[in-house]
This record gives structure tokens, C-alpha cells and sequence, in this order.
């Protein structure tokens, strides 16, 4: 069968990460004018994996593409401001509106309940 990856979701969000060094975020990617991303979770439809990927809006540089796991612990700080992290980073998505926090993290949770 066509594998390939679809997407379950598409938002808009800056992306972030946490610099452990400077103990603060920092907003991912070079352009730095107004950050906001397309920040989406792509299912593999052969072995059924997700991972998260985000390209900036302006110049489509890709600011995150990180495999979604099953232990995977995703945490929604605040109502626009949810964070998880992996083995190498912590990542933060600052989302554009509420709507945009809400699906992603419906999605993101339909997702850690399929792994
Ligand atoms: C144990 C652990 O990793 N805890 C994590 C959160 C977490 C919990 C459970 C699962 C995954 C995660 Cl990432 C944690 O507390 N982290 C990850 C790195 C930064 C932080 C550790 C300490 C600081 C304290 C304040 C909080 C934080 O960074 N916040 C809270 C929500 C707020 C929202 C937006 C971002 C945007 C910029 C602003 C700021 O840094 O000025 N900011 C924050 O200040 C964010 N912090 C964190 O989120």
C-alpha cells in the first residue's frame, strides 16, 4: 500500500526551545520578525508513528522535527503556552490563539494514546 505521512493537524505557533545554558527559551530559526510557525503532527500511515514538524511562515525554514514517542510527557503550562521534552531538548510552543493550543494538544493526546 501508498505509505506516506498525512498531516492530523496544522496550527500556528512560535516555536521554541530551552536553553539549558542561558536558562531561558529562545524562539527556534534565523528570520527572527514576528517567529510564527506551521506547526504540524504528521502520521506515518504504514507503521504508524508521528512526529511534529514546523516550518517557519516567512521563509519556510523548518524550525522543529521531532518523532513523537509514547513516553512522550507533554505539558500545557499555560492556555497558548504548552512545552514537552525529548532525550536531546525541551521544546515550547508559544500557539498563535486558544483554538490553535486546544486542537494541537487534542491531537498531540490521540497520538501518545495510539503509540
Ligand atoms: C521536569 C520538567 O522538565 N519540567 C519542565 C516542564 C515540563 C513538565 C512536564 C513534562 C515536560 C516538561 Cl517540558 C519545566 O518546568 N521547564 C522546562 C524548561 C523550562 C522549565 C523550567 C523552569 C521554568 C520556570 C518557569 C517555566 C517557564 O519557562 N514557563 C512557564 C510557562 C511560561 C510561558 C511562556 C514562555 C515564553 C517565554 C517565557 C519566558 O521564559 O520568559 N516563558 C516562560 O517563562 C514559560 N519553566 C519551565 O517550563
Amino acid at each position: 500500500p501508498q505509505e506516506s505521512e498525512v498531516p492530523i493537524v496544522s496550527v500556528r505557533a512560535n516555536v521554541m526551545q530551552y536553553e539549558d545554558s542561558k536558562r531561558k527559551w529562545v524562539p527556534v530559526g534565523s528570520a527572527q520578525q514576528q517567529g510564527l510557525s506551521k506547526v504540524q503532527i504528521y502520521r506515518h500511515t504504514g507503521i504508524n508513528t508521528f512526529r511534529v514538524v514546523g516550518r517557519k511562515i516567512d521563509n519556510h525554514e523548518v524550525v522543529i522535527n521531532s518523532s513523537i514517542s509514547k513516553t512522550l510527557h507533554y505539558q500545557q503550562a499555560t492556555t497558548t503556552f504548552h512545552q514537552w521534552r525529548d532525550q536531546r531538548q525541551v521544546y515550547g510552543l508559544n500557539f498563535a490563539n486558544k483554538d490553535d493550543a486546544d486542537s494541537f494538544a487534542l491531537a498531540m493526546k490521540s497520538t501518545l494514546d495510539s503509540s
